[in-house]
Order: C-alpha cells, then sequence, then structure tokens
C-alpha cells in the first residue's frame, strides 16, 4: 500500500478514512495475507497528523478527527495481515506512530530520514497510546527519554535504539521488505495472529476504556489558545523554511 497524499503524506481526515476502508478490503480478501506499507513519495514517509486538521477548527471537526484516528490506530494495530513498514522518507509524530503500529520496520539509509515521536518540540503532548506504543517497541527508559526530548532519530541511531528493526540501502527497501514478508508468512496465520492479538491486547484495551474521555482531553487540549498559537507558529515556520 502506497500513501499518497502530496505534498507530504500527512494524515488528514480523510486519509486516515481510506486508509481504514482501504485496510479493511484487503484482511476481507481472502487472497491478502501481508501489506507492506510504504510512501509514494521517496523522501517522505509521513510528516504525521495533519496540522491543518487542528488548527483553527471548531470542537466538533476535532472530535471527528480524533476519533478518525484512534479508529486508523485500533485497525492497523489489531490489523490480521503481516505489516512491513518500509520507511522511504522523513517519518516524525504520526508517521512513526504509524510505522511503529506495523510488524516490521525497515528505514532506508538517509541521514534525512529521521523517525520520532517529536510532539513535544511543538509544544504538544504525545497522547498516552502514542506513549505505550512506543513503549512497547524500545522499553520505558528510552520512550521517556525520546518522548521528553522530542527526539528525531538517524537511522543509524533509530537502529540502535530499536525504533526500527533494520537499516538498508535505499536501493535495497523493497527487496528487504518483500523477504522479511517471506519470513513472517512462514508462520501459520493462526498462530501468529493469536500471538498478535495476545501481545497487543492489554494496549489495545486501555485505548479502548479510555476512548471518549481521550477524545475530550484532546479537544479541549487543542481548542486551547496558548496550543493554537504555538500550532500556528509551527505552520509558520515550515512555511518560512522555504523563503
Ligand atoms: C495532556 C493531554 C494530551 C492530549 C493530546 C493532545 C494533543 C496531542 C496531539 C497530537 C499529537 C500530534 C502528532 C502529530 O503528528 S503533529 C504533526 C507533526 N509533524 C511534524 O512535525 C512534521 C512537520 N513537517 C516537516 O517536518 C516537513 O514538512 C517534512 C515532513 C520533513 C517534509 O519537509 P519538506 O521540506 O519536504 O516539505 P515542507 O516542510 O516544505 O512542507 C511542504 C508543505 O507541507 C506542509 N506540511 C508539512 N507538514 C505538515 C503537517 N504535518 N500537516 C500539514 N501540513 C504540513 C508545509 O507547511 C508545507 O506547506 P506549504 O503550504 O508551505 O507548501
Amino acid at each position: 500500500m502506497k500513501l499518497k497524499n502530496p505534498p507530504v503524506n500527512s494524515l488528514s481526515l480523510e486519509m486516515l478514512t481510506e486508509l481504514v476502508i482501504n485496510l479493511e478490503k484487503l484482511e476481507n480478501d481472502k487472497a491478502v495475507r501481508g501489506l507492506v506499507l510504504t510512501s509514494e513519495y521517496p523522501g517522505i514517509f509521513s510528516a504525521g497528523l495533519d496540522l491543518m486538521e487542528m488548527c483553527g477548527r471548531n470542537p466538533a471537526h476535532y472530535a471527528e478527527y480524533w476519533k478518525a484516528l484512534q479508529e486508523f490506530w485500533l485497525k492497523l494495530y489489531q490489523s490480521s495481515l503481516v505489516v512491513v513498514a518500509a520507511i522511504n522518507g522523513a517519518s516524525p509524530a504520526g508517521g512513526c506512530l504509524m510505522s511503529l503500529i506495523c510488524d516490521y520496520r525497515i528505514l532506508a539509509d538517509n541521514p534525512k530520514y529521521t523517525i520520532g515521536l517529536n510532539e513535544t518540540l511543538l509544544g504538544i503532548v504525545a497522547p498516552f497510546w502514542f506513549k505505550d506504543t512506543m513503549v512497547n517497541t524500545i522499553g520505558h527508559r528510552a520512550s521517556e527519554r525520546a518522548l521528553q526530548l522530542g527526539l528525531l532519530f538517524p537511522p543509524a541511531e533509530a537502529l540502535q535504539v530499536g525504533l526500527v528493526d533494520q537499516v538498508v540501502p535505499e536501493d535495497k527497501l523493497q527487496s528487504t521488505a518483500l523477504s522479511v514478508m517471506a519470513q513472517w508468512l512462514a508462520i501459520p496465520d493462526h498462530a501468529r495472529q493469536l500471538t498478535k492479538t495476545m501481545m497487543r491486547k492489554p494496549t489495545v484495551d486501555h485505548l479502548v476504556k479510555q476512548r471518549d474521555a481521550d477524545i475530550q482531553n484532546f479537544v479541549s487540549f487543542v481548542s486551547r489558545d496558548s496550543i493554537q498559537k504555538s500550532l500556528q507558529m509551527y505552520l509558520q515556520k515550515l512555511r518560512q523554511k522555504k523563503s
């Protein structure tokens, strides 16, 4: 599946909705057992959540957006398919989250392709289920440091900390993803799927129990004037980068 939402594959409401629909279609297709997730635009895997969905909108929109994000996370994190992320570009914040909920992550070796949950750099806080997903991958201490500092890891460091499973030359990314997929598909589906469910259930249950409260938290947090100002300033900085 190639992510295709120009210019930076941000996770807009529309994109999240389409991703969920496409995942459902693939899961319902008995001929499909695995999925390689990559970007149509080498250089950018995903810029994460769409900042335009979080700026200058009304509370009902924020709630709808957050619910769609939760839905996407729940769908992909619990997917019965083997999901391999072939990360062919920068992967900050929500882009990193999307990689973390796959089963295996391969990052192309390019110093510009950084990955991490950098929310604190924007003056916002990674929600508890982003944090849980990261802790499940790299452990508590490494997550605490990465989250507080909003670290974006270049490939060698991402590999060292365990944020990705493999770093390969850019021209080997797709072939590596296919051979990893073959290895995972050699395991009987039912045993692998039940193991995945068992490993991920506590994290899933944590979000499911708190879903409504989490939406309310997000809406009240993002509606604050101070947060709106931070996000606007951040967007402006991104735009000024060009000039
Ligand atoms: C205690 C209670 C807690 C409750 C929870 C509350 C809050 C938490 C909320 C949310 C968590 C947030 C998660 C996120 O994912 S936020 C998004 C974070 N993303 C980033 O920081 C990435 C920003 N982008 C970049 O760094 C770069 O764009 C890039 C991806 C490295 C690509 O660089 P490049 O130079 O190729 O492109 P440009 O920078 O020129 O960008 C092109 C174009 O795209 C616009 N854009 C970039 N990123 C986003 C984005 N995430 N959303 C929307 N738009 C984006 C950028 O502004 C440019 O636009 P222009 O109009 O100038 O063309």
